[in-house]
């Protein structure tokens, strides 16, 4: 069985173990790397899942999964260079940085498969995204495609659209959790008890999402089903058009799209 070693057990990193032992990965089977004694103790509790050192990680783990923030990598692969041998895999979660920056700072030849995966891991319905670096081969790709299809799902892309990638699918649940919330607050507006609003709007956004996955139909046709002539939805529609909500997400995602760049960046050399 492949050893898997989760470097930086933080939200993605804990939603990585989470979901690996839930799609049925034993745990002495996932190792982790934490900062502090506490929350390592905290996660070992948890899940039964061996807290290691970088070297142990190294040593006994066949794909090392680097999910610290793009901002902490340094240290992370200045801990690395000089353990990481043949046998390890290494799988970089970090938004913005380029398998480029693996390559240049470990030993030469090192398998780096770059992912962006999003939080509905958790829940076993991550969308992760992948792409090969350099070294990366046919059997690198498809172990990395076996590991996550146990938590959602996976598709290739190749690496120069992944910051895309990034502020599409990595940030995307954030964007819909924001939606739902401001749906709540609308409830709250109207009047309607908190619980009554938050049922009604997380089962319309289960339902919603449902039918998008299950029927293959367009959005715009399953928004034109719900919008009846001089009926509520298209009131509701017309308002959102004049506060320029579709150009908000446009430039929103631009932004995202560019500060996954912008991180990137910053570890050029
Ligand atoms: N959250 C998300 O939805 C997604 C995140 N990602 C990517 O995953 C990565 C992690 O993000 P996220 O989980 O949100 O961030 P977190 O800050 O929650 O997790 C990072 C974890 O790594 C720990 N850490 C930092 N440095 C080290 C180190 N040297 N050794 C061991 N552990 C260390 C941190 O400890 P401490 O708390 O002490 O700093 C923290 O627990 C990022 O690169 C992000 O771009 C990708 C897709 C989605
Ligand atoms: O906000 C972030 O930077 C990370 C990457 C994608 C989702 N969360």
């Amino acid at each position: 069985m492949t050893t898997i070693a989760v470097l930086g057990a933080g939200k993605i990193g804990e939603a990585l173990l989470s979901g690996l032992l839930s799609g049925g990965r034993q745990p002495e089977d996932l190792l982790f790397t934490e900062r502090y004694e506490e929350r390592a103790a905290e996660l070992t509790k948890h899940y039964g899942v061996r807290a290691v050192d970088v070297p142990t990680a190294a040593a006994e783990a066949d794909v090392l999964v680097v999910a610290v923030k793009p901002q902490d990598i340094d240290p992370v692969l200045d801990e690395l260079a000089p353990v990481v041998n043949e046998r390890n895999l290494i799988v970089s979660l970090c938004a913005g940085l380029p398998t480029s920056l693996y390559e240049r700072k470990l030993p030469d030849s090192i398998p780096v498969v770059r992912v962006m995966p999003n939080t509905p891991m958790l829940v076993g319905q991550a969308m992760s995204v992948i792409s090969a670096g350099r070294h990366a081969q046919p059997q690198h790709l498809a172990l990395v495609e076996e590991l996550l299809s146990t938590v959602g799902e996976v598709i290739r892309v190749p690496e120069s659209q992944q910051d895309a990638v990034t502020a599409l699918s990595g940030s995307g649940p954030a964007y819909f959790f924001y939606l739902v919330e401001a749906m709540i607050d609308a409830g709250i507006l109207l009047g309607l008890p908190r619980n009554v609003a938050e049922k009604l709007i997380i089962q319309s956004a289960v339902g919603a999402a449902a039918m998008l996955a299950e029927t293959g139909e367009h959005p715009v046709t399953l928004r034109e089903a719900v919008t009846s002539p001089a009926g509520t939805t298209i009131m509701a529609i017309r308002e959102l058009e004049r506060h320029g909500v579709r150009a908000a997400l446009l430039a929103a995602i631009e932004a995202a799209r560019d500060r996954s760049q912008e991180l990137g960046k910053a570890h050029e050399a």
